[in-house]
C-alpha cells in the first residue's frame, strides 16, 4: 500500500492521482485536518474543490503501518526531520521517497541526505520535477524524475508510482533530483521579483539562463550529474516555476518586485533555501551572483536596484 505522509496541496494531489491505481493512506499532522477531510470529501485547507475518491483513507497516526509499505514524503522541507524523527521506528525499513524540494536552513543538507541520516535501512528516493498540485489533481499529463540510488528499488517505485496521467522518468543520481529541484526554486523567485518590478521578458531569460549555470555549477561541486540538472528535476522545473503564476515561489517573488507584503502562511521553499544555498556556497568557495542577490532581496538587505548593480557591473567573462 501507498501512505502519503503530508495532507498538504501536494501530498493530496499525489494521494489523488494514486488511488487510481489502488487504495492510498493519507497521513496529516493534526487529527482536526483529518477529521474535516473525512467529513467534508475534500480538502479543504490546502486543495479545495477536489473531491477525494473513496479509496484514499486518512489518518493521524501510522499503527496500521506495514514495512512493505512505500511512503510519500510530501511535508514542507523544513518540517521533514522533525516527522521522520517523530515515526522513526514505524519508517525505519520503509521505501521512503521524498517528495519535497529544497535545502535544511540548519545542515545545508537535502531530503534524501535527510532520509538516509534518520532512518539508516530504508530506502531513500525523490521524487521531483515540473508539477503543480492542481494540475495532477485535475488528471492533467505531467512527467516527473524518481531519483533511487537502488535502481531495482527505483524500478519498482517507477512502477508504482506511474498512473494514466503521470509518467515516471527514473535515475540514479539523488543528488542532482534533490538539488536540481531545490535551486530552481531559488531562481523562481528571481523570476517574480524582475517580473513583479517590471525589469522585462529579456532580462528574465538572463535570469534564469544565469541562474541555471549556478544550479549546474552548485551540483556538479557536490557530485551531481549534469544531465540531471538539464533534465525535468531541473531545467524543467526551472521553466515551469519562473514562467507560471501558479507558483508560490513565483509569486512571492513577484511581491518582493512590487514592494507587497505576501502571505506568511503560504509554503514558499524558496525562501530559507536561498539562505541554505548561498551559505554552502560560501563554504564551497563557488561564485553565485544571482543566489546571493537573491538573498539579499529576501532578507531585505537589498533592494531592487541595488541587486541589478550589483549583477550587471561584475566584471566581463566568458559564457
Ligand atoms: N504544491 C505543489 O504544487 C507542489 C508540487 C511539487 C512539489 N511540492 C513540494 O511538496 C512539499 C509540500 O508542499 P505543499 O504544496 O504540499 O505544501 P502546502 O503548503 O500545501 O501544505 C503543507 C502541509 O504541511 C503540513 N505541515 C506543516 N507543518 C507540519 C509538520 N510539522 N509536520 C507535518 N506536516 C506539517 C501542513 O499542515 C500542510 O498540510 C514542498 O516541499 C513543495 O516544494 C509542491
Ligand atoms: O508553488 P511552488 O513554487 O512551490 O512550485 C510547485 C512545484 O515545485 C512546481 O514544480
Amino acid at each position: 500500500m501507498i501512505t502519503v505522509m503530508g495532507a498538504g496541496a501536494f501530498g493530496t494531489a499525489l494521494a489523488v492521482s494514486l488511488s487510481r491505481n489502488g487504495p492510498v493512506r493519507l497521513w496529516a499532522h493534526d487529527a482536526r485536518h483529518v477529521e474535516a477531510m473525512q467529513r467534508t470529501g475534500q480538502n479543504e485547507r490546502r486543495l479545495p474543490g477536489v473531491p477525494l475518491p473513496t479509496n484514499i483513507t486518512f489518518c493521524a497516526g501510522l499503527e496500521t503501518f506495514s514495512s512493505e509499505d512505500t511512503v510519500l514524503l510530501a511535508v514542507p522541507m523544513q518540517r521533514l526531520r522533525g516527522v521522520l524523527e517523530g515515526h522513526r521506528g514505524v519508517l525505519s525499513q520503509a521505501r521512503l521517497v521524498a517528495c519535497c524540494k529544497g535545502m535544511e536552513l540548519s545542515t545545508g543538507k537535502g531530503p534524501v541526505q535527510i532520509v538516509q541520516e534518520i532512518c539508516h535501512a530504508a530506502t531513500p528516493a525523490i521524487l521531483t520535477g515540473p508539477s503543480f498540485a492542481a494540475d495532477i489533481a485535475k488528471g492533467l499529463p505531467t512527467a516527473l524524475t524518481l531519483a533511487c540510488a537502488d535502481v531495482r528499488a527505483g524500478e519498482a517505485l517507477q512502477q508504482a508510482l506511474t498512473t494514466p496521467n503521470l509518467r515516471i522518468y527514473r535515475t540514479s543520481d539523488t543528488i542532482g533530483a534533490e538539488l536540481g529541484g531545490a535551486l530552481k526554486n531559488v531562481m523562481a523567485i528571481g523570476a517574480g521579483v524582475v517580473m513583479g518590478a517590471a525589469l522585462g521578458d529579456s532580462a528574465r531569460a538572463a535570469l534564469m539562463t544565469r541562474g541555471f549555470a549556478e544550479m549546474t555549477r552548485m551540483a556538479v561541486a557536490l557530485g551531481a550529474e549534469p544531465e540531471t540538472l538539464a533534465g525535468l528535476s531541473g531545467f524543467g522545473d526551472l521553466v515551469l516555476t519562473c514562467t507560471s503564476e501558479q507558483s508560490r515561489n513565483y509569486r512571492f517573488g513577484l511581491s518582493l518586485g512590487r514592494n507587497e507584503a505576501f502571505d506568511p502562511s503560504v509554503t514558499v521553499e524558496g525562501a530559507a533555501t536561498a539562505r541554505a544555498v548561498h551559505e554552502k556556497a560560501q563554504a564551497l568557495g563557488l561564485e553565485m551572483p544571482i543566489t546571493t542577490a537573491i538573498t539579499g532581496l529576501i532578507s531585505g538587505e537589498l533592494q531592487v536596484d541595488q541587486a541589478m548593480d550589483m549583477l550587471l557591473s561584475r566584471p566581463l567573462k566568458e559564457e
